[in-house]
């Protein structure tokens, strides 16, 4: 069966800024990374810093041009200049939530936003839509006429949220949503993700420091270690049954295993 999402034999490098132009030197980000989004799973792309998470997923996202390799979203390539579905399907949580929305504009606005703009939504009530997502992520409606920097931070995470699936995407992407608030604030957003997505059916891509929220929210996961993937499987497996000195390490910085699903 063809991978919701897919990437086949990923390079990227950057040159390594300062240096002189004759010296040339480059850092490899992504070195031959294949991955593949299954249908009906979700994933988590985990890795300790700089082994080139970000860098993976802005091609996948089809933001930035590998040097090598591809990317294919439902059987078809996808590329910055032509995305096809993917823009249309595939809805993402950035890691600074509040860096979405407009700061100068009613939180309304910035939610109605992604409607205005990709197909399909011409003739559907917006400020409904608004309202419906609002309600699902646990926010008061009445509080769309407010300015992002009057909510919480756990309150902009859950708008930005609520941005990603207002268009009703079969894909949602969130890199390290969860890394600004506090821990009760994160229990309760991962479990109202994992809520929305049961109900919902979309697959999640998650990218995270937190093995334990990959446990609750994704079925499997990816190692990424310089720039190559270190080991990959279901969760359950290599939580319990590491394989890599990567993953090994990842577990082992966390104190313990986190639980694992029966
Ligand atoms: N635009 C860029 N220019 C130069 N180097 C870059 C660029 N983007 C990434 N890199 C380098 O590529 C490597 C991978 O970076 P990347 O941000 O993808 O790692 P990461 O796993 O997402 O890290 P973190 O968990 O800290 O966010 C790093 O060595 C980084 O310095």
């Amino acid at each position: 069966m063809t991978a919701t999402l897919e990437a086949v034999g990923l390079h990227r490098s950057y040159r390594v800024p300062g240096t002189r132009p004759w010296r040339r030197a480059t850092r490899v980000a992504l070195d031959g990374v294949d991955l593949a989004l299954p249908a009906g799973r979700s994933l988590a792309l985990v890795g300790e810093s700089g082994s080139g998470k970000s860098t993976l997923l802005r091609m996948l996202l089809a933001l930035e041009v590998p040097d090598d390799g591809s990317v294919r979203f439902r059987g078809e390539p996808v590329t910055p200049a032509a995305p096809g579905r993917l823009r249309h399907e595939v809805g993402v949580v950035v890691q600074d939530a509040g860096g979405s929305l407009d700061p100068r504009c009613p939180v309304r606005e910035s939610l109605r936003e992604p409607l205005e703009c990709l197909d399909g939504w011409a003739g559907v009530d917006h400020d409904a839509r608004v309202v419906e997502l609002m309600t699902a992520v646990g926010l008061d409606p009445e509080t769309g006429d407010r300015r992002p920097g009057q909510f919480s931070g756990g309150q902009r995470q859950r708008l930005a949220l609520a941005r990603a699936l207002i268009a009703n995407p079969s894909v949602l992407v969130v890199d390290e949503p969860f890394s600004a608030v506090d821990p009760a604030t994160r229990a309760r957003l991962v479990a109202l993700l994992r809520t929305l997505v049961e109900r919902s059916a979309i697959q999640v891509l998650l990218v995270t420091h937190d093995l334990g929220v990959a446990d609750r929210l994704c079925d499997d996961v990816v190692v990424l270690a310089h720039g190559r993937v270190a080991e990959s499987g279901s969760i359950g497996e290599v939580f319990a049954r590491p394989r890599s000195a990567a993953a090994r390490d990842l577990l082992g910085a966390v104190g313990r295993l986190p639980e694992v699903r029966a």
